[in-house]
């Protein structure tokens, strides 16, 4: 396995980084936003009255249309929880190396997987950035340690898998279809979520190297909570922007299967991560998808030959994520395959 950017930072007093750390290309600089991030109230939106709930309903369709990413607040998955999640994260990658190597190295559709930068067997360059990544539904696995984690994480994973059941719902509404048709077409309440845990150590030289690269998700939404240190940056109306979150929010960004059940409407955004030289950076973050089995097509509805022929093919979403973690993660190149 290739050695953690964590060990890497940990065993030495790193003055500079690590050539395969360095980024041939800057990136390109982050602006100040002209506006400000959407913020999405999910109080109103699952306990408001009618006129709050279309309200709401609006307020997603912009966020939708016009950024792909939008801070949901009021979400009610309790702090507690949230803080608990982290500090279990934290310990697991704290974990001897040995305790680790059962998810070392393992096939992309393993249940429970851990290393380092994304797909290090296909990288020239690696990202500063460790993982752990574990299929949570319709199956759900945890890893053995920490002892809390099986449990902590059952129930953090089954509160945000229902908050982004709401927010689908509430967005397959903004598009004009029944407020179920995406829960029924993509068939999610058998979806696959995903957690991902990441981490990303203190930088001696973060102007070099790169948390994440510019990518999008697979998935319908993804939900992101993060400690105290920011570094994602989404790309809103070609300019690169620093999404800084509110305290005690969900960061949500549309994913590609959102855009091709929209047809395009809705796009799924681009996003990267900035690494800092002062404090790790942790975010624990769940992609909500269809089932692994659901073909996924433009709604008909969204689809007239002559005004709005469909921009993508059907894939299966197992297929489709397996290509996406198979590859080297690069922009939109994942749904770029299958554009018509
Ligand atoms: O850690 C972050 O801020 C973003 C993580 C991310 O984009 C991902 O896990 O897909
Ligand atoms: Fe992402």
């Amino acid at each position: 396995m290739s050695t953690t950017v964590k060990d890497l930072t940990e065993s030495n007093d790193l003055k500079s980084i690590p050539s395969e750390y360095v980024f041939p290309t800057n990136p390109e600089v982050v602006e100040e936003a002209e506006q400000q991030i959407p913020i999405i109230d999910y109080h109103l939106l699952t306990s408001g009255s009618p006129e709050q709930r279309s309200q709401i309903i609006e307020n997603l369709r912009i966020a939708c249309l016009d950024w792909g990413f939008f801070m949901v607040i009021n979400h009610g998955v309790p702090e507690s929880l949230i803080n608990e999640m982290m500090n279990l994260c934290l310990s697991f990658f704290d974990s001897s190396p040995d305790e680790k190597s059962d998810y070392v190295g393992k096939h992309v559709l393993n249940p429970i997987r851990c290393g380092t930068s994304f797909n290090t067997s296909v990288e020239e360059v690696y990202f500063w950035r460790d993982y752990l990544k574990i299929l949570v539904h319709p199956e759900f696995h945890a890893p053995l340690k920490p002892q809390a984690f099986r449990n902590i994480s059952y129930e953090y994973c089954k509160r945000t898998r229902e908050v982004a059941k709401e927010l689908v719902n509430a967005i397959s509404e903004s598009l004009g279809l029944e407020e179920d048709y995406i829960e029924k077409a993509l068939e999610t309440k058998s979806g696959l979520q995903i957690l991902i845990v990441n981490l990303y150590p203190p930088c001696p030289q973060p102007e070099l190297a790169m948390g994440m690269p510019p990518h999008s998700d697979h998935g319908l939404l993804t939900l992101l909570a993060q400690n105290e240190i920011g570094g994602l940056q989404i790309k809103h109306k070609g300019k690169w922007i620093a999404a800084n979150a509110l305290p005690n929010s969900f960061m949500v960004n549309i994913g590609d299967h959102m855009e091709i059940l929209s047809n395009g409407k809705y796009k799924s955004i681009l996003h990267r991560v900035a690494v800092n030289t002062k404090a790790t950076r942790v975010t624990v973050v769940t992609a909500n998808g269809p089932s692994s089995d659901a073909v996924v097509t433009p709604a008909p509805d969204l689809v007239d030959c002559e005004n709005y022929p469909p921009l993508y093919r059907g894939m299966k979403y197992r297929e489709y994520v397996e290509l996406q973690q198979s590859n080297q993660l690069h922009g939109k190149s994942c749904l770029d395959r299958i554009r018509v």
